[in-house]
């Protein structure tokens, strides 16, 4: 059979396989081979007449992220928030940037949006005219649950964000924890000193969200060489300047300069740029 694991603890795996959820452990080959199967994997596996179940192989992953170690991400969910923590666009750029690099379509929640001003809003529709995805949520007076659920609609998210963006108290409007895990019926054992495994809720057919800690913290180390950093900021036209190879820094005739003194790019996303390019390639030459 082929299903998805949902949640890892210990060595026991929970796949979901129409609708049901088994437990299966992992064969012994995967051990030896140093692989270790993640939540958010499709796998192959058996019941064997014990009733027991064995994952015996891990179909070709889409994508994997660490902090947490989860694979086949279909989208981030980005929380931000203007007030309480307030809104610190460098790490946004940052995380889009890295977002970007590895693939991953990001949409950002604007979470809290009762603490916000309309003037503030203003920095974060910038991202909505880059071409991200951007929603604004009140989890406590206004959840815009249809808009959530059309964006989660047949995908595999994961959430993530600062501490404190009201990433869990938006899950709690989504699930309901008290899910059904195969013939196990789990309290969700969440809150602040609980230890916590990771696992995947389902929302409905192919619609999957990851309930993880969160993966904000994070070094540009996944970006190995300043000048592919240009490619990861979506409003930059990397074919028009006058050298091919231009990274929009000292070079003539560069279009995203022009861009910026036009208006067309944001001068806070340039200055981001400039910083991000200088600390990879202080990083680099460390080495
Ligand atoms: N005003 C306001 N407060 C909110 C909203 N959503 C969450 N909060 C509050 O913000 C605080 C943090 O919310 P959490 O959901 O725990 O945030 P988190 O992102 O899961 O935080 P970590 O678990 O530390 O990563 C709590 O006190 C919530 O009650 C909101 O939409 N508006
Ligand atoms: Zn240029």
């Amino acid at each position: 059979m082929i299903g998805k694991i949902i949640k890892a603890q210990k060595e026991i795996y929970y796949v979901l396989a129409n609708d049901e959820s088994y437990m299966c452990k992992a064969r012994g080959v995967f051990r030896n081979q140093n692989i270790k199967p993640l939540v958010g994997d499709n796998v192959e596996f058996e019941i064997r007449e014990d009733n027991k179940g064995y994952i015996n192989n891990i179909l070709e992953r889409k994508n994997e992220i660490k902090r947490p170690n989860i694979a086949n991400i279909d989208q981030i969910l980005y929380f931000v928030t203007i007030k309480n923590p307030s809104l610190n666009l460098f790490n946004i750029d940052k995380y889009l940037a890295m977002c970007e690099y590895i693939n991953i379509d990001v949409a950002i929640i604007l979470s809290k949006k009762d603490l916000a001003e309309e003037k503030d809003l203003e920095f974060i529709r910038m991202y909505e005219n880059i071409g991200y995805k951007l929603i604004f949520i009140d989890n406590y007076n206004d959840f815009p649950k249809d808009k959530i659920m059309n964006l989660l609609k047949g995908k595999t998210s994961a959430v993530s964000g600062s501490s404190g963006v009201g990433k869990s108290t938006f899950l709690s409007n989504l699930v309901d924890y008290d899910i059904e895990i195969g013939s196990i019926s789990e309290k969700s054992k969440r809150g602040k000193n609980t230890t916590r495994h990771i696992e995947i809720f389902n929302l409905g057919k192919n619609t999957n969200i990851f309930d993880t800690p969160g993966f904000d913290s994070f070094d540009l180390d996944f970006i190995d060489d300043e000048k592919n950093l240009k490619y990861c900021f979506k409003e930059f036209d990397n074919k028009s300047c006058k050298f091919n190879n231009c990274n929009h820094i000292n070079e003539p005739k560069c279009k995203v300069k022009d861009d910026l003194l036009n208006g067309y790019i944001s001068k806070t996303r340039y200055e981001n740029y400039l910083t991000l390019f200088d600390d990879i390639k202080r990083r680099r030459e460390k080495w």
